[in-house]
């Protein structure tokens, strides 16, 4: 199965020269990759994509027609698109490829926290195992609060996405990445620098120290985090440390197809049964007001009287009616007291104002003990239709 990463990082992370430099990679490997570009405010595209939004969606033109600023006219376009998700599925399942790259827009929260966003990543990851690459621009978070703010925004990610996720430190050919390797890994080192930091620290600024402090506690929920992610170190300007992404991006197939997987069809079966009580529950509730006790006791279906039964009965009374003389409703099962003569008229062995007084208030009855639903005037209508009234 082709595995596809989508790239996710905050404006200016670098996930466009990203795409393009893990797209130059892996055709060197003769293994090309299957390109989505769902960022429809980009200008230019630097590699060549196989579906690109822009192609289908005129994103000044959404601005134009809904009225919208630039961030509502991004969801608004994934909106739109996300609607012919099926189909673009149906395009890349026909496709040989080994992995499929969806680069989305820089304003993060566009993608991650819309409808549109969580679709389409939730169509991916059911065709195919799906794996979150987090761009993180490593010379601007070697600031503890920046660290810890992509840091915090990669945990909301995680969690929201329920998918396997590397975290790629890119621009490492402006800043070596091991500094935040080693907050990620030493707690105590993370301590050292904010100790060292002098804009947290400095009694001056407004945050006198809290700041510093509410960064420490954070860390320590965040171990657990960082336990479960992949941390990766790469260039996108020089190609140094791809090879290592795509080994991360193996590794993160195996533990889907192990865990991930798992958890989501546990997640679904989950969605469905609590779906499936809902549904009893309203049951329950149609059969109360129908005045049904308790469908556990009901043997079958076929034991629930609805409005269409009582009119079947009624109508196969209505035959019976005409073909055999009168219906008698003395007794609880059904005896006609006409019978044809010989010529093959009807002949009434009974006092015909009785009979048709009896007939009105015994359908009524009848008709009330069956069905609460059906109102007292349809019975009164039938009555009146046999009689010929
Ligand atoms: N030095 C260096 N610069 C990089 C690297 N990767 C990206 N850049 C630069 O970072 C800037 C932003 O890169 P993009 O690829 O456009 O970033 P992006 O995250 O796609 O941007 P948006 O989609 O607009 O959010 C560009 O000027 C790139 O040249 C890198 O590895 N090293």
């Amino acid at each position: 199965m082709p595995a596809t990463i989508i790239c996710i990082g905050m404006a200016g992370s670098g996930k466009t020269t990203f795409v393009q430099r893990l797209n130059s990679h892996l055709h060197q490997k003769k293994l090309p990759p299957y390109i989505i570009n769902l960022d429809p405010a980009v200008l230019k595209v630097p590699f060549g994509c196989n579906i690109d939004i822009r192609d289908s969606i005129n994103y000044k033109k959404v601005m134009e027609n809904y009225n919208l600023g630039p961030n509502g006219a991004i969801v608004t376009s994934l909106n739109l698109f996300s609607t012919k998700i099926d189909q673009v599925l149906n395009i890349i399942k026909k496709r040989d490829f080994t992995n499929c790259i969806v680069d989305t827009p820089g304003q993060i929260e566009c993608f991650v926290w819309s409808a549109s966003g969580s679709i389409i990543t939730e169509a991916f990851a059911t065709e195919f195992p799906t794996v979150i690459a987090y761009i993180i621009d490593t010379p601007r978070s070697s600031n503890p609060s920046t660290f810890m703010s992509n840091m915090l925004y990669a945990c909301s990610i995680l969690y929201k996405t329920k998918l396997p996720m590397i975290v790629v430190f890119n621009k490492t050919d402006i800043r070596d990445a091991k500094f935040a390797k080693d907050w990620m890994t030493d707690f105590e080192s993370f301590q050292d620098s904010l100790k060292n930091n002098t804009e947290l620290n400095d009694e001056t600024s407004n945050g006198s120290g809290y700041m510093a402090s509410l960064i420490n506690s954070m860390s320590l929920m965040l171990e657990e985090f960082y336990s479960t992610l992949d941390v990766v170190s790469c260039s996108a300007f020089t190609g140094e440390g791809f090879d290592d992404f795509l080994n991360a991006v193996d590794n993160k197939v195996d533990e889907y197809n192990e865990f991930y997987q798992k958890e989501r069809d546990r997640i679904i079966l989950e969605k469905k049964e609590k779906e499936k009580k809902e549904k009893d529950k309203q049951l329950t509730h149609l059969m109360k007001d129908l005045g049904i006790k308790d469908k556990n006791n009901l043997q079958n279906k076929d034991d629930i009287d609805v409005l269409s039964d009582i009119e079947d009965e009624i109508e196969r009374d209505e035959k019976a009616g005409y073909e055999h003389g009168l219906i008698d409703l003395e007794s609880s099962e059904r005896e006609y007291t006409f019978q044809e003569d010989r010529n093959g008229e009807i002949k009434d062995d009974s006092n015909a104002s009785d009979v048709a007084k009896n007939i009105q208030d015994r359908y009524q009855q009848a008709f009330e003990s069956t069905a609460k639903v059906a109102s007292s005037s349809v019975a009164e209508d039938i009555a009146k239709y046999i009689k010929g009234e």
